[in-house]
Parts: C-alpha cells; structure tokens; sequence
C-alpha cells in the first residue's frame, strides 16, 4: 500500500489533472472530501494538505509519497527523495519564483543595497535567513502567515514571498530586486519507503506514469504517406523522436511513415515532408508518452 499526500490550494487542481490524465484518477465523494482513493498500487489512502505541510509529513513516514512546491521543501529541510518535478504553478506551467522585493521607490537593486538591520518579512523564514547571510546582510526576518505584501511598511522594509505573474506586486508598488529560487511542483518520497522493493516500484511507476501525462500534450503523431522511392527523403525530414515505418496495405509503392515529435516542430516538419515528397500528413494527439528520454 502506498500513502499519497496532494496538495489543496494553489497546487491543487493542476495536480489532479495530472494524476487523472495519467490514469491515475483520485476518487473522493466530493470536492470538499479531504480524503480519497487511487486504483493502482493499492492507493488506498489519498489525502489532502497545505503544500507547507507535506515535506514533514513525508519526512516521518505519516504518508510514502507527496506532491508539494520545490519552496517547502527547501524550507522545511525535510529528509525526502524527489522522484520527479513538474514546472507548474497555480495559473500557468511555468515555474513560480521565490524573491526578495522591495518597494518601488527604493534605492536598493540588489541585496547587497540592503542596510544592516533591514526588515523582511515572509513566510520562508529559513530559506530567507540563509539567502540574507549568504550575502552577508545582517537582516531582521518577520515571520508572516500571509498577505506578506502589506507587511510593508508598517512591520517590514523588504519582503520574501512567491511571485508568478508579479499581479500581487505590482499591486501593491513592490518590485523584485533578487530571485532566490526557482520553483515548480515535486514530487517526493518518504527515504525508508523508497528503499523497499515492493513501494519503489510503485512509485518509480507512478512518477513515470505522471512524466508520461506531463510531456505526452506537447507532442503529436505524425503518420505520412510516400512513395517508396521517396522514403530516405522524407525520413530525413522527419525530426521526430522515434519514428518507424510500414508499408501501406492499399498500395505496395507507397510507404507509411509515423513518428512522434514536439508541437512546436509541427510546422516546420509538414513543409519539409511535403518538399520531400509526402503525399499526406496527418497529426493526432498524443494522451500520454512514456518514454526514459522524453522531456517537455
Ligand atoms: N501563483 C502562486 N501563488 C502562490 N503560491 C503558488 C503559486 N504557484 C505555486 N504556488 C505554490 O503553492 C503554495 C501555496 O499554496 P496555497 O495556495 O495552498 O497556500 P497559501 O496561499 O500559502 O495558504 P493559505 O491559503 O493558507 O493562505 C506556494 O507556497 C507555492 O509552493
Ligand atoms: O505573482 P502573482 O501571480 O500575483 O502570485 C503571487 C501571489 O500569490 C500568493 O498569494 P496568495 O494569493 O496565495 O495569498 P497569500 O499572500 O495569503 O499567500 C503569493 O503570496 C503572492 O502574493
């Protein structure tokens, strides 16, 4: 049995199309149901937390497996494997930032501007300590449990907080003068159960099953018709990452070619088979692609 911890809140919906498109659906009784099921791998226990709260609770072995921000896991520290790790935030498949801002009228560009004794406020306090010291601030860092961004004035000077599309600060007149950290979505695994056989498994196979969702809508399938005479051409026109080809049942002399390529290739590729000799090209979707190499 392998226990799953999801993510409520930002991470949230994004994780369970992923987990769905990778067969892997969640089963609750409602939407508002912390608590559910997975078909495969006797997932029988699947529950939800905030992402700040996952890292320790993989960590102690409260649950195998969790999907949480790359930002709580650097602050919490915890002992865990990341198996895998997926660009996504909460409006886009980018990754977020972790940064140090300040208000717009501030002299300061960077953090070496910052005086001693400087206020920041945030909710990563630890990543936030060890990025000032590094630096060589010495800094006063205020704890915050939200809304960071109206910290300042009052209580703050500076600020540590998640930034996507920068809506928030721009906002609220602040502008970012470092990123610390670049973040995305983790996947990540309890140490002692990743070291068993029969668990491993499990979670080797669902990372691999999520990789396969994550990468396969960025791909199509292209299936060509050529003429047999024209098959060195048009293979060579073919940028794909795997491609084969059969003969066609309907016709000895022509050839059919299929192979599986990124979208953003798509167009470039049409022209260069057509040049090459296609006679036609279809493209379909691509649902999942697992491959070892297969990278968005
Ligand atoms: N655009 C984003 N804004 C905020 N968090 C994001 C964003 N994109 C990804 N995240 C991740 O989601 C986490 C926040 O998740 P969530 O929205 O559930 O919590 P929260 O806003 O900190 O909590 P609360 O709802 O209690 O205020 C961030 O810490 C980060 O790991
Ligand atoms: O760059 P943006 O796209 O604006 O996203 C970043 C904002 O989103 C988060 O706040 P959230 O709404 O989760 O509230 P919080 O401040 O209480 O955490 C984060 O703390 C920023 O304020």
């Amino acid at each position: 049995m392998i226990s799953l911890a999801l993510p409520k809140g930002s991470l949230e919906r994004r994780a369970l199309q992923l987990f769905e498109a990778a067969g892997l659906r969640v089963r609750r009784s409602s939407e508002s149901s912390y608590r559910g099921t997975i078909d495969y791998g006797n997932m029988t226990r699947v529950a939800f937390y905030k992402p700040r709260e996952i890292p320790s609770l993989i960590e102690s072995g409260s649950f195998d497996l969790g999907l949480t921000g790359a930002d709580w896991v650097e602050e919490s520290g915890a002992k865990v494997e990341v198996v895998e790790a997926f660009d996504y935030s909460r409006h886009s498949e980018k990754p977020w930032r972790l940064v140090l801002a300040v208000p717009t009228d501030h002299a300061a560009t960077c953090v070496t501007d910052l005086v001693d004794g400087v206020r920041v406020a945030t909710e990563y306090p630890n990543t936030s300590r060890r990025f000032l010291e590094a630096a060589g601030r010495r800094a006063e860092v205020v704890v915050s449990y939200g809304v960071t961004e109206a910290k300042i004035p009052e209580l703050a000077d500076a600020m540590v907080d998640v930034v996507e599309t920068g809506h928030s600060l721009r906002q609220n007149n602040l502008r970012v003068i470092e990123t610390i950290k670049t973040c995305g979505a983790q996947l990540i695994a309890n140490p002692v159960a990743y070291e068993d056989k029969g668990k491993r498994d499990v979670i080797r196979n669902v990372a691999r099953l999520l990789r396969a969702a994550w990468v396969g809508p960025a791909h199509v399938l292209l299936t060509v018709r050529v003429p047999a005479e024209r098959l060195p051409e048009a293979a060579l026109a073919m940028p794909a990452d795997s491609w084969r080809a059969g003969s066609s049942l309907a016709d000895e002399n022509t050839v059919v070619l299929q192979g599986v390529l990124q979208k953003r290739d798509v167009p470039a590729t049409i022209g260069a088979l057509l040049s090459a000799g296609a006679l036609d090209v279809t493209e379909s979707g691509v649902g999942m692609l697992a491959s070892d190499t297969a990278r968005a």
